[in-house]
């Protein structure tokens, strides 16, 4: 499946989720959006997960997270460090050893001031320093703590987000679309945040439609097309023409970046505009 010389750290094999829906008042039915994925990343290693919107990337981290809704079911087989990931596993791992930098701003809570937020399960003496740290670091300012979410930015919120999700100590990180909407320079600042982690030894699934940004820090990209994993690319494989990409859907979503040939007929017919 891939030629990672790294221990792996998660894998995940033939994934499918689906979920049961009401409709017409009382009749079931029941959808597949995720077929087959499968995505493994090492210790230390960045993997980053692209493909179209509604391709099924936050479904793949939600499953992995234990935090699927409840009508939602899953087949297939997901390990961490070896270790079958069960859910009662999956809810011991979450927000320590795994973290997670959900897609959407609206899991933070709207009636609790942001720096409260980003204390939330530190240490009492040490929180208020650490919550001081982290916002030099995404570069907030300190008065922005008192603020209640509606009150601040999109790009101000993302950086919110990533303080209050990624903590040390963390093996896997897991961040779901980190960058949209964000000032370049928070881009940049979240991109290297992200390669620190994985060289103190942490995974980190990076999941995106900024193919470009991705390719800055990733050594891997799973390409997701439809709810499956289409290919496993070394990063280095996303040059020139796209020649060494094995999937024709691959080349076809390198190729219509701007930077490339900009394959217009793929962005109207495959993936739409706003992913690119
Ligand atoms: N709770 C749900 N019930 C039914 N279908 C769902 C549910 N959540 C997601 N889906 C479907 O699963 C598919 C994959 O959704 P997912 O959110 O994983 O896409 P995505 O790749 O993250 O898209 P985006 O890039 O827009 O965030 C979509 O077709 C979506 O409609
Ligand atoms: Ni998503």
């Amino acid at each position: 499946m891939n030629n990672t010389s790294k221990k792996p750290l998660l894998q995940v094999e033939n994934l499918s989720i689906s979920f049961s829906q009401y409709f017409k008042g009382t009749q079931k039915r029941v959808i597949r959006p995720i077929v087959d994925l499968h995505v493994e990343i090492g210790e230390g290693e960045i993997v980053a997960v692209v493909g179209a919107s509604g391709s099924g990337k936050s479904l793949l981290a939600h499953a992995v997270l234990g935090i699927l809704p409840g009508n939602a079911m899953w087949e297939g087989r997901m390990l961490y460090r070896g270790e079958i990931l069960t859910e009662e596993r999956k809810a011991q791992l979450r927000g320590g050893e795994i973290s997670f930098i959900p897609q959407s701003v609206n899991y933070l809570d709207p009636l609790m001031q942001v720096g409260k937020q980003v204390q939330i399960g530190l240490e009492k003496s040490v929180a208020q320093g650490i919550q001081k740290e982290l916002f030099q670091q995404y570069g907030l300012k300190e008065s922005d703590g008192k603020l209640y979410p509606h009150e601040l930015s999109g790009g101000m919120l993302r950086r919110v987000l990533f303080a209050t999700s990624v903590r040390e100590g963390g093996r896997l990180v897991i961040a779901d679309e980190p960058t949209p909407g964000i000032h370049p320079e928070i881009l940049s600042e979240i991109l290297k945040q992200l390669a620190q982690f994985s060289k103190k030894g942490a995974g980190v699934m990076l999941i995106t439609h900024d193919i470009m940004s991705a390719l800055e820090i990733a050594d891997r990209v799973a390409v997701i097309k439809d709810g499956r994993t289409v290919e496993i690319a070394e990063a280095a494989a996303f040059e020139g023409k796209g020649e060494r990409l094995k999937d024709e859907y691959t080349q076809r979503l390198w190729r219509a970046l701007p930077q490339n040939d900009f394959d217009l007929e793929f962005q109207r017919k495959d993936v739409g505009m706003q992913c690119l």
